[in-house]
């Protein structure tokens, strides 16, 4: 199977590495020139409990120099650049291209189906974790970390019993769900319970357990979050608030920091509008109050803008 992974940062690089050492066909296409450069000279270093294995794989910079089709695209760039980067992605879909997401929040797989069309689309979350220590270096949380995709319709297809299987074989924990939209709440309600209120703190997770103030702030994101999923009918496995909180710490050290509180403190911009920004654009929809994450939401997007080039700004 030949396996394009459009963005390739930490996880990105940490699953297209994992399964390029399976015996897939990987492509790593990012713009990080340096990243491409280190991968396609001295292969991709992947640093898993301790060890280190280089693994061999081909990186490039854009999708022109594939020069053939995939069989699947893996969409992992942060939320914001999905649209960008698929159409920039036209020169590998054919016909038979399955295009999937594993990005963290809600909304991808519109945008992906506005793009190349709803039958090509398929819907993921990982719960695997990736850092990106230097270019063409990773640190890779794939052992014990469960994956689940799914047809957007519930069915359970031979392409998604073949990727799966391709995944198992690669060592990535990988289940096939007829219930993906479910799936993909339970994972926001992870992504609900830190993400806003680190950002906003600063906060590793060493901090953010240690106050109970924060702890019933993040029950109340995760049960307006909760509420929404509720009503708009989708059948969620994760009902009891205390359940999401509990699970967005498992195995991470105190030392820990959220995938938004990174993005901040490197100066890009936050997914905050993928991931609390969708429990308020349902519940609005919905008529569900979502005062906790409209105000994360606020807070998050303030920081953002304290750093641009505002008017009055000394
Ligand atoms: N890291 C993790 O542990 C986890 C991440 N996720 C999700 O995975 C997604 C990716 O996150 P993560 O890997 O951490 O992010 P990174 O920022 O590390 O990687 C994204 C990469 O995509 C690149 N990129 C931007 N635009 C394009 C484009 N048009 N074509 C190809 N590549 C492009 C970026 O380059 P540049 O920097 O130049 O913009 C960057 O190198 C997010 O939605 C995140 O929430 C989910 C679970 C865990
Ligand atoms: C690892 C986890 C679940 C932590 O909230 C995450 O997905 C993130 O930081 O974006």
């Amino acid at each position: 199977m030949r396996i394009c992974f459009i963005g390739a940062g930490a996880l990105g690089s940490t699953i297209g590495g994992t399964l390029a050492r399976g015996g897939a066909e990987v492509w790593l296409i990012d713009p990080f020139q340096a990243h491409v450069d280190a991968i396609n000279a001295g292969g991709l270093r992947v640093l898993e409990v301790g060890a280190e294995t280089v693994v061999k794989v081909t990186a490039c910079t854009s999708a022109t120099q594939v020069g053939v089709e995939a069989d699947l695209v893996i969409v992992l760039v942060k939320s914001y650049h999905t649209r960008d980067a698929i159409r920039a992605a036209a020169p590998i879909i054919g016909p038979r291209t399955v295009v999937m997401s594993l990005q963290n929040g809600l909304g991808h797989e519109d945008i992906l189906s506005e793009e190349v069309g709803r039958d090509r689309v398929m819907a993921g979350k990982t719960y695997v974790g990736g850092v990106l220590l230097g270019p063409g270096h990773v640190r890779s949380g794939v052992l014990g970390k469960e994956t689940i995709i799914g047809e957007l319709d519930g069915r359970l297809t031979e392409r998604a019993q073949l990727i799966s299987g391709t995944f198992n074989r690669a060592g990535i924990l990988t289940r096939l769900s007829d219930n993906i939209l479910g799936t993909m709440w339970d994972k926001l309600f992870i992504n609900v319970a830190g993400g806003g209120i680190t950002a906003v703190t600063g906060l590793t997770y060493g901090g953010l357990y240690s106050l109970p103030v924060l702890e019933d702030c993040a029950l109340a994101a995760i049960s307006e979050g909760i509420a929404v999923a509720q009503a708009a009918g989708v059948k969620i496995s994760i009902t009891d608030p205390r359940r999401a909180w509990t699970m967005a710490s498992a195995g991470l050290p105190p030392e820990f920091k959220t995938s938004m509180l990174q993005s901040l403190q490197s100066g890009n911009l936050t997914e905050v509008d993928y991931i609390h920004g969708s429990v308020v654009r349902w519940g609005a929809r919905l008529n569900v109050p979502t005062p906790v994450n409209s105000t994360l939401v606020a807070l998050v997007k303030g920081i953002e803008y304290a750093r641009s080039d505002y008017p009055g700004r000394s």
